[in-house]
C-alpha cells in the first residue's frame, strides 16, 4: 500500500510587495523519495521552502508536512531545513556549529560520523563567514541532517559545491531517501535532478507547470529542454 506523502502543497498563493509569487502551487513528497522543485530565478522556489517550514504564511491554500499544518511545532522537530543563506552563524566554527545544532535534538546523529561524510573537518578553527561557499554549503547541510529529520527541505543544497562535493551530497542525499526520509529539493542543475529525482515538479511564475518521474519527462527530450520549454525567462 502507498504511504501517505510526507508534504502536500495545495493552492498555495503568496503575495509580497505587492507581487504574486505563489500563484495556486500544488505538489506533493513522499516518504523514501528524493522530490525536486525546478524553476527559473524569481519563480518562487524559495518562497516555496519559506511556507513549508511555516516562517511564512501562505495567503491562500494549504501546507501539510507529516501530517500537521505547516510551522506545527510538532512537525518542525521532524523537519530538517538547509536555507540558501545562514549569514546568523557568521562567527562560529564548524565544529561548534554542528555540536550545537546536535544538542538541541533528542537523538542527534554522531557529529563526527556526519562530518566525515560530508566532508566537514571539525578541528577547522576558521569562523563560518570565512569559510569557501562549498564548506557553507556543506555545513549547511549537515545542519539540516543532524536531528534524523523525516522530511528534508533543501533550497540548492549543491550550489557552489566543487564535483566532489557535490557527489558526495548526492551520494548521502539518496542515502536518507533510501532510508524512508522525504527529502525535497530546489535546484537550478538538471543533471542534479535527473541523477537524484524520483520526482520532478517544474515551476513558473508561482505554479506548476508540468511534473513527472524523470523517465516519464524526458522521454522525447532532456530535462532542460523539457524546462526551457515550459518556462519563461525571468524579467
Ligand atoms: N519580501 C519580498 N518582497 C517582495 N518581493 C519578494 C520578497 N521575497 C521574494 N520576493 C520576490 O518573489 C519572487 C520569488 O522569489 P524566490 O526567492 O522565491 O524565487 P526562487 O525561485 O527561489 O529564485 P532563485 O532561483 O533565484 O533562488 C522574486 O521575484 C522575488 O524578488
Amino acid at each position: 500500500m502507498p504511504s501517505s506523502p510526507a508534504l502536500i502543497s495545495s493552492g498555495l498563493e503568496v503575495t509580497l510587495g505587492g507581487r504574486d509569487v505563489l500563484r495556486g502551487l500544488s505538489f506533493e513528497a513522499q516518504p523514501g523519495a528524493v522530490t525536486a522543485l525546478l524553476g527559473p530565478n524569481g519563480a518562487g522556489k524559495t518562497t516555496t521552502v519559506r511556507v513549508l517550514t511555516g516562517l511564512l504564511r501562505a495567503d491562500a491554500g494549504t501546507v501539510t508536512t507529516l501530517g500537521l499544518p505547516a510551522g506545527h511545532p510538532d512537525a518542525l522537530a521532524r523537519i530538517g531545513l538547509m536555507p540558501q543563506a545562514t549569514g546568523a552563524w557568521s562567527g562560529v566554527r564548524p565544529g561548534e556549529l554542528l555540536r550545537y545544532l546536535a544538542s538541541l535534538y533528542a537523538h542527534p546523529q554522531p557529529v563526527e560520523a556526519l562530518a566525515e561524510r560530508i566532508g566537514i573537518d571539525l578541528s577547522l578553527k576558521t569562523p563560518y563567514r570565512r569559510l569557501s561557499g562549498g564548506q557553507q554549503q556543506a555545513i549547511n547541510l549537515a545542519g539540516a541532517l543532524v536531528g534524523r529529520p523525516e522530511l528534508v527541505l533543501l533550497d540548492e543544497p549543491t550550489a557552489g559545491m566543487d564535483p566532489h562535493a557535490r557527489r558526495r551530497a548526492w551520494a548521502l542525499i539518496r542515502d536518507l531517501a533510501d532510508a524512508g526520509v522525504a527529502v525535497l529539493l530546489t535546484t537550478h542543475a538538471m543533471d542534479e535532478a535527473a541523477e537524484l529525482a524520483d520526482h520532478v515538479w517544474i515551476m513558473d511564475a508561482g505554479r506548476v507547470v508540468i511534473d513527472g518521474t524523470v523517465p516519464d519527462l524526458t522521454r522525447d527530450a532532456s530535462l532542460e529542454d523539457v524546462f526551457l520549454a515550459h518556462t519563461t525567462e525571468a524579467p
